[in-house]
């Protein structure tokens, strides 16, 4: 059984113990009444390399990062370091996340905020609207191909941003088919939980230049940065150096500057 799987078999036995506390209707309700969604693609697109900024406490890869008493005060400092959207690792047994996480990193920031989960069903995606999100993330990998279209159409239908998540070219195919506009490559192998950086360069192009590309994972700082721009990034997604980090704010802020340098215009795309 790969990494993957052995995470999604927690996550659906952690989702039929909410699913049994909390019926569909009532997160419908409480869907209704949050604040509006805001354009994940909007917030992704133009001048300069956006930064995603993750709130994330541990992973499978590496134990256990930080232990981030506040996520909504570290979400802050990364909106004020420039964040263009916020990560929210949501998965409870492997990243040591949450809902509630989510729910305090919504009502503390401005910026749009993504639900990063390992999401197999609608019901995530109206657990993740009725606690703020404004994206959620969908993995090609964990889905096949009519789970994956119907998971867009559901997504888009109930206002959140599907950010696509692939790691190879097959994947690319199935997510543009499948009908994103965001589409993130992992650089971590879901098997062998290794990051190689080159993986964005290879696949990026197979990407039509519509849909907005975005490098997810191994950004140590601007120089990660600045070369997974020049193979064409829109934005990146960052959580590990920036939890582990001694000051996130100025992390960020390093970042955004990178992505804003106008020597980067020339290589993009
Ligand atoms: O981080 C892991 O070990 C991991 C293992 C299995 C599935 C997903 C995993 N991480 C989720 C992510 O995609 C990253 O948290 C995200 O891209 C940020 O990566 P990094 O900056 O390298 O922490």
């Amino acid at each position: 059984m790969s990494v993957l799987d052995e995470i999604i078999d927690g996550v659906r036995a952690d989702l039929a113990e909410r699913q049994a506390r909390v019926s569909l209707d009532e997160l419908k309700e409480r869907a209704a009444k949050a604040p509006a969604a805001k354009d994940g693609v909007a917030a992704l697109k133009g001048d300069g390399v956006k930064v995603i900024c993750e709130v994330k406490r541990s992973s499978p890869s590496k134990g256990a990062l930080a232990a981030i008493a506040d996520p909504a005060g570290l979400a802050a400092d990364y909106e004020a370091g420039g964040a263009a959207v916020i990560s929210v690792l949501t998965e409870q047994r492997r990243f040591g996340g949450s809902l509630a996480d989510l729910e305090a990193v919504r009502a503390r920031v401005d910026i749009p905020v993504l639900r990063k989960d390992f999401i197999v069903t609608s019901y995530q995606l109206w657990e993740a609207r009725a606690y703020g999100a404004d994206l959620a993330l969908l993995i090609v990998a964990a889905l096949d191909q009519p789970a994956l279209e119907s998971l867009i159409e559901r997504a888009v239908s109930i206002g959140l941003t599907p950010l696509v998540e692939v790691h190879d070219e097959d994947e690319v195919e199935r997510a543009v088919d499948a009908g994103a506009k965001i589409i993130g490559v992992n650089a971590r192998n879901l098997k062998t939980l290794e990051v190689d950086r080159g993986t964005f360069e290879r696949v990026a192009p197979e990407i039509p230049d519509s849909i907005v590309k975005v490098a997810e994972s191994g950004v140590r700082g601007p120089h990660d940065l600045i070369a997974y721009a020049n193979a064409g990034a829109d934005a990146v997604l960052v959580g590990e150096s920036l939890v582990t980090g001694r000051d996130p704010k100025a992390a960020v802020a390093d970042l955004v500057a990178a992505g804003e340098h106008p020597a980067l215009r020339h290589g993009r795309g």
